[in-house]
């Protein structure tokens, strides 16, 4: 199980601000109110003057590292209006928020990594006044949610992307749609909640069956605002806002609760905590980046709170391997743009994905293992050659490491797609035996890794079912306590009533006791004057 990682960061003060009196003061991982009414701690707090790399650096680099092994991450902005959320995850040009660096992270890392192929896909959607709709499709389109093999799943566009400037290119354009007002507080407010999906898929090389597919999620949430904040906007949207803010709200008090049960929180309330149901109970790490204005009290006391119980939520991430095609959810096989990955990689083989025959990534054709490449090819680090058809474009991003002298290769079997690349000859016997000893010590390598995979996924498969079995018996547990409560009421009810009919009686007794006894002095009276 893993706790969702919180952070509080306190922007700077606007020039707006300037009349307004301080109301928090940051010492450390301490956070007071100036009236001392308040004072909470966190483990995570940045204070007005620090920037966005140390937040992503606590709060967002060890996801993206998950996410790039095969888990599924989430990170998002909460906070009142005009808080920085938007300037926390998006950022400027010179100040660039949690999703550039992110960005720049994944491609940094897939650079970095040899033995493993990789396809990004990128995705962008909003919900605004509770309905989804595509910024890769101007967004305008309404988008449908639906679940399949336990994913909540969008029919919402995605491009494939070899690039970091790709994505941001990409990112741009979606952000273009995003619908901003301004209101009293914020001349750039956001009015929906913006969702970027990241999926990356992995392979590695020579393997086919070890392959990973993780999302990361990124998250903008709209602001809560006060009603007079919202003035300027229609009542709609604040409404909206405010409606889904308070169900995430719920949502994460039930579930910070202990012993919560997952099964009884309905994610399904609004759209917004629909698609953020595997990160906030399930398959996912999940950080929340808290924002606040240092000017504001009430505002950012009630973001505080919220942080506080996000900090008690549970999820329990797994890390997502597919070993078919049909294994993919349906969503990462359709909509795919025109643009198909090809990777090439120096010395092993030429991998292209082309989706109008077979499923993308899983089932990859592999066209010409090749041994080197030109000393020219050698010296750019990362070569991509293009080579287009009248239907297909195909990429090729290059890898290469390998300075042997050899010329050429070139992709067989492709030829009604891809023009010809002259590039190399074959190798000497030296070589070649070479070549095969680093693939058999390679393939005993794999060997024992996939060994100790195969145990840790059944060490984790048992950890689930025994929570899951814990989880059964909590909520039986749960349920007699329920009832136990119930049936002490309903005594306590019975109690109640049989002691006032025993008062009663016991009146009813007193009086004929008082009977009684005037009687019997009357007969003794009696039987005195009778001389007896
Ligand atoms: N850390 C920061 N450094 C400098 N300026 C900041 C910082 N955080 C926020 N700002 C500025 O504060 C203003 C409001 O920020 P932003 O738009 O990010 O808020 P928001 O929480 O996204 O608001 P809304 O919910 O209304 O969309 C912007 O002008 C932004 O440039």
């Amino acid at each position: 199980m893993a706790k969702i990682n919180v952070g509080i960061k306190f922007r700077p003060n606007l020039s707006s601000d300037v009349e307004k009196q301080e109301k928090w003061i940051v010492d450390g991982k301490t956070i007071k109110s100036v009236d001392n009414k308040h004072t909470l701690q966190f483990e995570h707090v940045f204070g007005s003057t620090s920037v966005t790399e140390e937040v992503y650096d606590a709060l967002a680099k060890p996801i993206v590292k998950k996410a790039f092994k095969g888990f599924n991450g989430t990170i998002f902005a909460y906070g009142q209006t005009s808080s920085g959320k938007t300037h926390t995850m998006i950022g400027k040009n010179k100040m660039p928020g949690i999703i550039p660096l992110a960005v720049r992270d994944i491609f940094h890392e897939i650079n970095k990594t040899e033995d493993r192929e990789f396809v990004v896909k990128i995705g962008y959607i909003e919900i605004y006044n509770d309905k989804v709709y595509d910024l890769f499709e101007d967004g305008k389109t309404e988008l449908s949610i639906f679940e399949s093999n336990g994913h909540v799943l969008v029919n919402q566009k995605e491009y494939v992307a070899v690039s970091e400037k790709e994505v941001m290119k990409q990112f741009g354009v979606g952000n273009k749609c995003k619908k901003m007002t301004g209101t009293k507080t914020n001349k750039d407010s956001s009015r929906s909640h913006a969702i970027f999906r990241i999926t990356i898929k992995s392979q590695k090389k020579d393997d086919a069956e070890d392959s990973r597919t993780s999302s990361l999620f990124l998250v903008d949430l709209a602001g809560s605002e006060k009603p007079d904040a919202s003035a300027t906007t229609t009542f709609n949207e604040g409404l909206h806002i405010n409606q889904s803010l308070l169900v995430l709200g719920k949502i994460i008090r039930e579930l910070a609760k202990k012993n919560s049960s997952l099964k009884r929180v309905n994610f399904r309330e609004c759209k917004l905590t629909r698609i953020l149901s595997p990160a906030l109970g399930g398959n996912s790490y999940a950080s929340v980046i808290c924002t606040a204005a240092p000017t504001v009290l009430d505002e950012t006391y009630h973001t505080l709170c919220f942080a506080q119980n996000a900090e008690k939520v549970k999820t329990v991430p797994v890390i997502n391997t597919t070993k078919k095609a049909e294994e993919f959810p349906p969503h990462l096989l359709q909509n795919s743009s025109s643009t198909l990955p090809v990777t090439l990689s120096s010395r092993f083989k030429f991998v292209c994905e082309n989706s109008k025959q077979i499923s993308p990534f899983s089932t990859s054709t592999i066209f010409k293992n090749f041994r080197s490449v030109k000393p020219e090819l050698i010296k750019k680090a990362a070569t991509r050659a293009v080579a287009v058809n009248s239907s297909l474009i195909y990429r090729a991003s290059a890898k290469v490491s390998d300075n042997r002298e050899q010329p050429s290769w070139y992709c067989e079997g492709s030829k009604d797609h891809v023009e010809q690349f002259e590039l190399s000859e074959s190798t000497s016997e030296e070589e070649q035996a070479d070549y095969e000893g680093i693939i058999k010590e390679k393939d005993n390598i794999i060997k024992k890794l996939k060994d100790e995979v195969r145990e840790l996924r059944t060490e984790n498969m048992e950890m689930r079912t025994k929570v899951e079995g814990n989880n059964e018996i909590l909520s039986e547990k749960e349920q007699e306590i329920v009832e136990l409560k119930e049936k002490i009421a309903r005594f306590d009810e019975e109690i109640i009533i049989n002691s006032s009919a025993i008062r009663d009686s016991e009146v009813k007794i007193g009086n004929f006791e008082n009977q009684l006894l005037k009687m019997t002095e009357e007969k003794n009276t009696m039987k005195a004057e009778k001389g007896e």
